[in-house]
């Protein structure tokens, strides 16, 4: 097994393209681990609604980043005090995959630690029953990532507050992150120890069956063709919110016009569908709104912009256009 050098990057775009390229391209005929650590960011699994897993204002307002991955599962948080670990193998020819050949070997480090880590259910580690890491994998050809988080030393206010959605009625088919109870492995050191010191006993703890350690420097040309995949993939709105799968909002809240009910379908990111309706005595006619939005994607910037030179005024008489963008964007 070959450990891959991320030179210490903490951008989570780049990191998951680094992860990805490996996937893809590096030597088969070896095993890889990878390790990386990212500034906060909420990292979506492969099949769900982002919009669904995020508290966009919290987002925007903290400057965190929100990126897809390419393996499936749910919603999690990171910040400089979550290590995730990735093994980069050949595909085991499974279609459930077996999440224990790879998490044993991080309990057993924790477990010598004196952490008395343990797996539970399908791939959550807990200890205490509180989750400390959630691991998820993807496998294409044949080749597969099996990568998990490590709670080290996380803000843990900041994982409820980042990951609470405040959206009203959503229906999709994305799938459901399931909210668990967790906490950090620092808590449960008798010593403490620095996050530099946990990731460095995490390795050679990992490398303890005496395999030979090698390092693995990525060339000039693979990081640059990592920094295409970012640019082209990861950096995109597209790939981090467009592919969520199709999901319908309802929204409806009572002004002095009277009230609004607003029904929204987005299908890879962009409204397909919008219904306004509503009691109040607009002089002219909803649907000219609602052809402004058809096509437009679901982000609170582009709304705006698609609205710009709409007069609210003329529909729904005393309404003030922020309380209009507001209602369609889910902010209450
Ligand atoms: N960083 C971190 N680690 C563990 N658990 C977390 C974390 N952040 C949030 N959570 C909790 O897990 C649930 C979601 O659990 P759920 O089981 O739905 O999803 C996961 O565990 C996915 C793990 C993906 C691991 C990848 C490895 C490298 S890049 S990300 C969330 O609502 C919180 O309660």
């Amino acid at each position: 097994m070959i450990f891959i050098d991320n030179e210490g990057h903490t951008n989570p775009k780049l990191n998951l393209a680094l992860e990805e390229y490996a996937l893809r391209h590096f030597d088969t005929s070896t095993d890889y681990l990878l390790f990386y650590i990212n500034e906060p960011s909420i990292i979506i699994g492969r099949n769900q609604n982002t919009l669904e897993e995020i508290n966009q204002e919290y987002i925007d307002d903290n400057n965190i980043h929100v990126v897809r991955r390419v393996s499936g599962g749910g919603a999690v948080y990171h910040d400089l005090g979550n290590l995730n670990f990735s093994f980069i193998t050949n595909h085991d020819g499974k279609r459930i995959s077996n999440f224990k050949k790879f998490t044993a070997p991080v309990i057993r480090v924790l477990n010598n630690m004196g952490v008395s880590a343990e797996l539970k259910g399908r791939n959550d580690i807990l200890v205490n029953e509180k989750k400390i890491s959630g691991t998820a994998q993807f496998s294409t050809g044949k080749r597969m990532i099996s990568h998990g988080t490590l709670l080290f030393d996380t803000d843990m206010s900041e994982v409820t507050k980042a990951l609470q959605v405040k959206m009203s009625k959503i229906e999709s088919k994305g799938h459901k992150s399931v909210r668990s109870r967790v906490a950090n492995i620092s808590e449960f050191l008798k010593t403490p120890i620095s996050m530099e010191a946990f990731k460095n006993q995490l390795l050679v703890g990992l490398y303890e069956a005496s395999e030979p350690f090698e390092t693995y420097k990525l060339t000039e040309a693979e990081w640059q063709a990592v920094y295409k995949l970012k640019a082209d993939k990861y950096d995109l709105w597209d790939w981090n919110f467009g592919r969520s799968p199709k999901f319908n909002i309802q929204r409806n809240k009572r002004f002095s016009v009277g009230e609004i009910d607003l029904r929204i379908f987005v299908e890879k990111g962009h409204i397909s569908e919008c219904k306004v309706f509503g009691d109040f005595f607009g002089r002219k006619p909803v649907s000219d709104i609602e052809s402004l939005l058809i096509g437009v994607p679901y982000d609170k910037v582009e709304i705006t912009k698609a609205l710009k030179n709409l007069s609210v005024k003329e529909y729904f008489g005393d309404l003030e256009k922020m309380e209009f963008l507001n209602l369609i964007y889910g902010n209450d």
